[in-house]
């Protein structure tokens, strides 16, 4: 992607977009890779790497107003879309950087996005919550929120965008868009989660220690504050363990030493241990995901298997972890605050159980509905988002069609019923708040009334009392804890179990490396198609071809011909094994293609397809992409010059020139000769050409035909043909019609056939 950063007013407050670097007189994003600043403008042309979801939301929400237009704000989204849908087109590409290519569905952080819904509060802050109530505010309340940023919310469910029509969807896709929140618990569930972070037992293990010490620590605070309070006041109570008052002090100090010591050795194992799971899981995720058949992601959702890659496994390695750390220790903390209790007053501990678990039911239940509003705000919102990434990333069409007030339209309409969803969720919110922070004072206001009345007559000393509702507010604050730590490993148990449908699945045509797969030594390249018939998986009612056959001499150059839509691509795509027929087989020199070794047959082809993909990187690289082994830059080179890339000396760094996204800084007919390029290195037995169906300008087809014709000497060829013109040097004609084929032979054969299929589609081309 190409950046290009022009604001002053980035230019002029580096401090206020930190997720951008200084460098040569330019910001640029972490990651980036950059080349040719270029002089006298603050301007900067780079090549963006993939930045974590949560950083690119960041940059999102902290946009220099003078890139938008108008002020980044959220609650202005759709100023936002309106200046946007006017930038040129080029600084329109920075500002497509900075959207996410998916919906949050639970994770914004800041702005009118906070949707962290009361019950889930207790999770929040994770390694760093050590947010034990130290003051008898409504945080220590079971069950009551005091920070409304999302941002640590690792249940976030990140959405698809894809203009994919949801009849497309299959269950699996269905499955993975309904995400965590209908999962039941399942012990097997369960286990397969917490199998994933056995490796990290080690690790795991010496945090749980750590966690013991430093909640050790933790639970006695309390205990002696108290004993502090009776120390300063009243001259009849000493230290305990025979100290004086300085010793004890001293003593104190070394112990809370150690636990900070302890927690902050918890913190980072914990973190450690989360962020291993996590890189394993994206690195198998990724590998099984890369490994399934064609099939397969004709069926998916790019957006929804980029989110189980991304979020899913952040959510399972947090649950696992940062949970699990999380939920312990509030168990361990309200045990060990309840035993306190009642250690120190049997009659209070009592009058606080009357009261304190009806008002966290109460806030729990409440809790819940303001989640349900909050998840309804999300859906919006990620519906509102779909409608930005498809229009921004369709500047072009918005633009060409003068569509930027109704598209301002549409969105407005979207943004307004978030807008409506959050307002009911804030109303809820502000209730929820303000009503558990008055249950939680009058529940210490009953205790401070009965603890007062003790004190007077004698049966706790002031200091005792001090403990003991501090001891109440750590309760409180681990019972909150435990209620979220049951909604997070129900999160982990839904985003594990949509994990493991996509490792576990097993493709549906496999590599092939097993003993039994077969490989052609020598590869001769005779091709056979026996009664083959075929659909589409996600159209297997619509047959594309029924009971097709024929054959292919080995060295042949085959056109195939047909209408557009009669299933040309469609043979490479069999050919290529990325599906397999209904019925029939294809042969290779005999064997049928399924028991040949699928790595080593594809390896035998080599494609120029219509619209060449080429990757981000320099041209060599891209020459050599799929090589196995070394390739020398003299090889490179031939194979340019073999595919008439003569353009690639004129450009600054030749063959390491920087080609963009998708080879975007090529024209067409440039991408197209360095993937014939690419063809030609890997000296295939069998090539399938798929012709451009743009026309290309006279110079260029020339240069494309030369560059064939090296590529097409001694090899099977399909070539796969829009301009029928292009078929007048091959071999043999294969004629296709609604799938069947209709005519075979040679160009001039089928010429002469008086009403030939393939001699009206000729003359249609002709006259159209
Ligand atoms: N992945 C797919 N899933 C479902 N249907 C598909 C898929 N790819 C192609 N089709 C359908 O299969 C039919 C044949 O498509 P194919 O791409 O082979 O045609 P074609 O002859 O190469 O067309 P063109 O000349 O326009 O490129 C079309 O009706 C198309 O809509």
């Amino acid at each position: 992607m190409q950046l290009v950063i022009m604001s002053p007013t980035l230019l002029q407050s580096p401090s206020r977009f930190p997720f951008l670097t200084w460098r040569s007189g330019c910001f640029i994003p972490p990651g980036t890779r950059w080349h040719s600043p270029q002089p006298r403008i603050p301007l900067l042309q780079g090549q963006l790497s993939r930045t974590p979801f949560h950083r690119l939301h960041t940059c999102r929400s902290s946009l220099p107003p003078r890139c938008l237009g108008r002020s980044p704000s959220v609650t202005r989204g759709t100023d936002l879309l309106h200046g946007t849908l006017r930038q040129p087109v080029r600084t329109f590409r920075f500002l497509a950087y900075f959207l996410p290519s998916r919906v949050p569905q639970g994770q914004r952080s800041g702005s009118t996005q906070a949707t962290v819904s009361p019950d889930q509060a207790g999770a929040h802050g994770h390694d760093s919550h050590q947010q034990h109530p130290t003051s008898t505010d409504a945080s220590s309340v079971p069950a009551v929120a005091t920070s409304t940023t999302a941002e640590h919310n690792p249940t976030a469910t990140l959405r698809s965008t894809s203009p994919t029509p949801p009849s497309t969807l299959t269950q699996e896709a269905k499955k993975a868009e309904q995400g965590s929140t209908l999962t039941k618990f399942s012990w097997t569930a369960l286990r397969r989660l917490v199998t994933l972070a056995r490796p990290e037992y080690k690790i795991l293990g010496g945090a749980v220690s750590l966690l013991l010490l430093s909640s050790t620590v933790t639970m006695s605070v309390p205990f002696a504050m108290g004993k502090i309070i009776d120390i300063v006041s009243s001259t009849s109570t000493n230290p305990p363990f025979g100290l004086s008052p300085a010793q004890f002090f001293m003593a104190l100090g070394a112990f809370f030493v150690s636990g900070a010591l302890a927690n902050s050795g918890r913190v980072y194992l914990i973190r450690l241990a989360g962020e291993r799971v996590i890189r394993r899981l994206r690195t198998l995720l990724f590998s099984s995901l890369l490994r399934q058949e064609i099939g397969f992601f004709d069926q998916q959702r790019t957006g929804d298997l980029v989110s189980r890659l991304a979020n899913d496994t952040t959510v399972v390695g947090k649950s696992l972890t940062h949970n699990i750390s999380d939920g312990l220790r509030s168990l361990m903390m309200a045990g060990a605050g309840l035993s306190m209790m009642f250690y120190m007053s049997p009659t209070l501990t009592g009058i606080m159980l009357g009261i304190v678990p009806p008002i966290s039911i109460a806030a729990i239940v409440y809790g819940r509905y303001i989640r349900h509003l909050s998840h309804q705000t999300q859906t919006a919102l990620g519906e509102s988002t779909k409608v930005v990434e498809e229009r921004l990333s369709n500047i072009r069409t918005v633009q060409a069609f003068v569509t930027e007030d109704k598209e301002v339209g549409v969105y407005r309409e979207r943004v307004d019923s978030v807008f409506q969803l959050a307002k009911k969720e804030a109303m809820y919110s502000a209730f929820f708040f303000g009503g558990a922070g008055l249950a939680g004072n009058l529940a210490i206001m009953a205790m401070l009334g009965v603890g007062g009345n003790m004190v007077m007559q004698g049966g706790l000393t002031v200091g005792e009392l001090t403990s003991f509702l501090l001891y109440t507010a750590y309760v409180g604050g681990s019972l909150s804890g435990l209620t979220s730590f049951y909604s997070e490993i129900m999160k982990g148990m839904g985003a594990s179990g949509r994990l493991f449908d996509l490792l576990d699945r097993t493709p549906m045509i496999p590599r092939g490396t097993s003993d039994s797969s077969t490989v052609l030594a020598p590869l001769h390249g005779r091709v056979t198609f026996d009664h083959v018939s075929f659909a589409y998986p996600t159209r297997t009612q619509s047959e594309i071809f029924h009971d097709l056959s024929f054959a292919v001499a080995p060295g042949t150059v085959v056109g195939i011909a047909g209408a557009s839509g009669t299933g040309k691509s469609t043979i490479a795509a069999l050919l290529l094994r990325f599906y397999d027929p209904q019925r029939g087989t294809i042969r290779v020199d005999g064997v049928d293609l399924r028991e040949l070794d699928l790595e080593w047959w594809r390896r035998q082809i080599a494609t120029v397809s219509q619209e060449p993909v080429l990757f981000a990187g320099t041209i060599a690289e891209n020459v050599a992409y799929g090589l196995v082994g070394e390739v020398t830059e003299a090889q490179i080179r031939e194979a340019l010059v073999q595919a008439h890339c003569g353009f690639v000396e004129q450009l600054p760094d030749g063959i390491h020139t920087y080609v963009g996204e998708r080879g975007v800084s090529l024209s067409g007919g440039q991408k197209q000769r360095v993937a014939i390029a690419r063809a030609i290195i890997k000296n295939p037995h069998i090539l399938i050409f798929d012709e451009a169906t743009s026309a290309l300008d006279s110079e260029n087809e020339h240069l494309m035909k030369e560059a064939l014709s090296s590529l097409t000497r001694g090899r099977t060829v399909f070539t796969i043909a829009h301009r029928l013109s292009t078929l007048k040097s091959t071999d043999l004609i294969l004629c296709l019609d609604q799938g069947e084929l209709v005519e075979t032979g040679t160009f001039s054969h089928l010429m002469e056939k008086p009403d030939g299929y393939f001699k009206r589609l000729m003359e249609y081309q002709m006259h159209h």
